[in-house]
């Protein structure tokens, strides 16, 4: 049946096998059975599936619960609510072609309210064999006229997911079954749906997946089981790889090549934070190559003696830093340099073959560690089934990646440029200790982290260091806490609501990006913009930190930065000062707050910058990268803005 006035295919009541879709207007229309509603308007078209009651005593509560726009609706025995204006202007098209209302069992009933799952929500559809239907809700006539709650006919499930109710961020996944008695209706239902599934590109077919066993309570085996069957259902392939060593994961993904890689539309990490480190260098190591981040004119490294144009005088504006960066470049380690020479770019450019794997390769974070902030950050939520979901759904964020050059890794050892890149946090003095300590204790599981954590606070060490800064101007307040906590709690609840925390489809993140372009300039925006200038903070620190990311986690629930963004190529130095122990848990007991001010003090200073440097000046900690440790006297880092792309949507706040 033609739709009247527009240019829709539309298929009515009696949709049939082989019955053409039209591109994105067509429209699909049938009566089918739903599980725990009863007989349903089942309409499909491009944005997805939208249902209306036909003849349920649910569908006067549903439209009690259209009041404030909701409705209740029962779906594999979950509650939910949805929006529903979207579902009530497609069927409102149907009822139109619909000569008489719904006709059920003699029972005559329309109701207004409506559901939906949209396109972009479903993971999987399938056939079904012959079964029974749930219709407990029913009327009580109903279902006297069928003999019970059940009715047996041919079923096609589609599988999606819901939000929780009280937290936006975790994903729920459910099923719809839908019954009908033409086996044939069913299987076309099926197969269209399944076409427009397929349409969409971002979606993974083929995946590598390593799973570390020792992850955090050592669950990570266990987790892929409990998600696996997420995969096989949305028919995604997987080659799954458990590992059996630390730096398994690494070595494995830098000795693939580009081609092998290509065969995989990403990698998905199923462990913590410093898993997912271990893959993101296994990827970007061997494939992007990039200048030393900028350093000014007194940072001491060979670098300086072959006249690097990266290197500024303190004081000098950074747009004075050439865009034609030259290709004395430190990378993996000296032996490496040759080869990864090769493959720079000397006029700024990105490597081709690395930019084309680059723009469609994604990484999958799946949580079974100890911290899980990654996952955190980029998905909302630490949850298993949730990461999933974002990966078969083929959710796509891009996230900042630093890279951190040691230059000497003691006071004593030579200088050899080595080189990682870190996603989430670079942190020195108290960080590194913790993690230090930790490793002593990794039999406790994530607990390690507490028992380390007082230990470390209560010897209350501090380093002598000099850091330098690039200073930038940034649209913040100005960043240096150099109040006291107490005197500021007005211009606090300001600067709170000034803060705009990083979320869905982040504008900050967004603003001025782009991800085709392959210059090495626009991953380092920053470093470019007018006034930039040098500066210094030099003294005793109980710690240094950079944070890529807000690092919100289980223990800090807003993170050390509550608005650092996925992408917007800065990082945030957090540099703590020597204080007194009090002071320094007070700082500890505003971090493990929601709506905390763990930066408001009066000895604690935070720079939004996209680089640094560091020279330690005495006694020597470590640095903990991504929560790996590294040893590092002197180091120098930049922020590439968006480096690498993730399947996730991040926070849904
Ligand atoms: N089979 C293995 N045996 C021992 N260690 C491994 C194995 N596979 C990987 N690793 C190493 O385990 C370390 C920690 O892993 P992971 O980050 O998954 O857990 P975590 O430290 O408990 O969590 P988080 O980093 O979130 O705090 C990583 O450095 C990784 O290289």
């Amino acid at each position: 049946m033609e739709g009247e006035g527009n240019d829709c295919a539309f298929m009515g009541e009696d949709s049939h096998p082989g019955a053409p879709l039209h591109g994105n207007s067509s429209i699909l229309s049938s009566t089918f059975f739903l599980d725990h509603v009863g007989e349903v308007s089942l309409v499909f078209n491009s944005d997805g599936l939208f249902w209306e009651p036909i003849n349920s005593p649910n569908a006067s509560a549903m439209v009690e619960g259209e009041v404030d726009g909701d409705c209740g609706c029962y779906s594999n025995g979950n509650k939910r609510k949805h929006s529903l204006r979207k579902g009530i202007m497609q069927l409102s098209a149907l009822e139109m072609k619909r000569p008489d209302g719904s006709i059920c069992f003699g029972i005559k009933s329309r109701s207004k309210a409506a559901s939906e799952i949209k396109l972009s929500d479903i993971y999987a559809v399938e056939l079904s064999h012959h079964g029974p239907i749930h219709i407990t809700n029913l009327p009580h006539a109903t279902e006297h006229l069928l003999f019970g709650n059940d009715i047996k006919l041919y079923r096609f499930m589609v599988y999606g997911f819901i939000r929780s109710k009280n937290q936006l961020s975790q994903w729920i996944p459910t099923t719809y079954t839908f019954g009908h008695k033409d086996f044939r209706v069913c299987e076309m239902w099926v197969n269209k749906l399944n076409v427009f599934l397929d349409r969409d590109v971002g979606r993974p077919r083929n995946l590598l997946v390593f799973v570390n066993p020792k992850s955090g309570k050592r669950n990570g085996c266990k987790t892929w089981e409990a998600v696996g069957p997420i995969f096989s259902r949305a028919k995604v392939e997987t080659k799954v790889i458990v590992t059996k060593r630390a730096g398994q994961a690494l070595d494995v993904m830098s000795s693939m090549t580009n081609k092998e890689l290509n065969n995989y539309d990403g990698v998905v990490a199923v462990g913590g934070d410093g898993f997912f480190n271990e893959i993101l260098n296994g990827f970007l190591s061997p494939r992007f190559k990039a200048p030393n981040p900028p350093t000014p004119s007194d940072f001491v490294h060979p670098a300086d003696d072959n006249g690097d144009s990266s290197v500024l005088k303190e004081n000098e504006s950074a747009q004075e830093i050439p865009e034609q960066c030259e290709d004395k470049i430190p990378f993996i380690s000296s032996e490496d340099q040759s080869t990864a020479k090769a493959s720079y770019n000397i006029s700024g450019e990105t490597d081709d073959e690395f930019h084309i794997l680059n723009q469609r390769f994604r990484i999958g974070l799946i949580p079974a560690g100890s911290t899980d902030a990654i996952v955190m950050c980029t998905t909302g939520t630490r949850d298993a089934v949730t990461s999933a979901l974002h990966i078969v759904l083929g959710k796509r964020v891009r996230l900042d990646i630093a890279q951190i050059v040691r230059w000497k890794a003691t006071p004593r050892s030579e200088i050899q440029p080595y080189m990682r890149y870190t996603a989430s946090f670079a942190g020195y003095g108290f960080y590194g200790d913790v993690i230090t300590e930790s490793e002593n204790y990794r039999w406790m599981g994530p607990k390690r982290y507490d028992y380390a954590g007082t230990m470390v606070f209560l010897k209350h060490r501090s380093y002598e260091a000099e850091i330098a800064y690039l200073d930038v101007g940034s649209d913040e307040p100005n960043l240096t806490s150099k109040r006291r906590h107490e005197d500021n709690m007005s211009e606090l609840n300001t600067r709170k609501s000034e803060r705009r925390v990083c979320c869905v489809d982040c504008k900050i993140c967004n603003e001025n990006s782009d991800p085709t372009s392959t210059g090495i300039s626009s991953l380092t925006p920053h470093l470019y913009s007018e006034g930039g200038k040098w500066k210094k903070s030099k003294g005793r620190f109980l710690s240094v930190g950079a944070a890529l990311i807000s690092c919100r986690n289980d223990k800090a629930p807003d993170g050390l930065v509550v608005d650092a963004h996925l992408s917007d190529g800065f990082l945030h130095l957090i540099l703590i000062r020597e204080c007194p122990h009090a002071s320094y848990l007070r700082h500890l007991i505003q971090l493990t707050k929601s709506g905390g001010s763990p930066l408001n003090f009066q000895f604690v200073e935070h720079h939004k910058t996209p680089t640094f440097t560091f020279t330690s000046m005495g006694k020597e900690s470590v640095w903990n990268l991504d929560g790996e440790i590294f040893e590092a006297h002197q180091l120098s880092a930049q922020v590439f803005r968006g480096l690498v792309c993730l399947f996730a949507s991040g926070p849904q706040v």
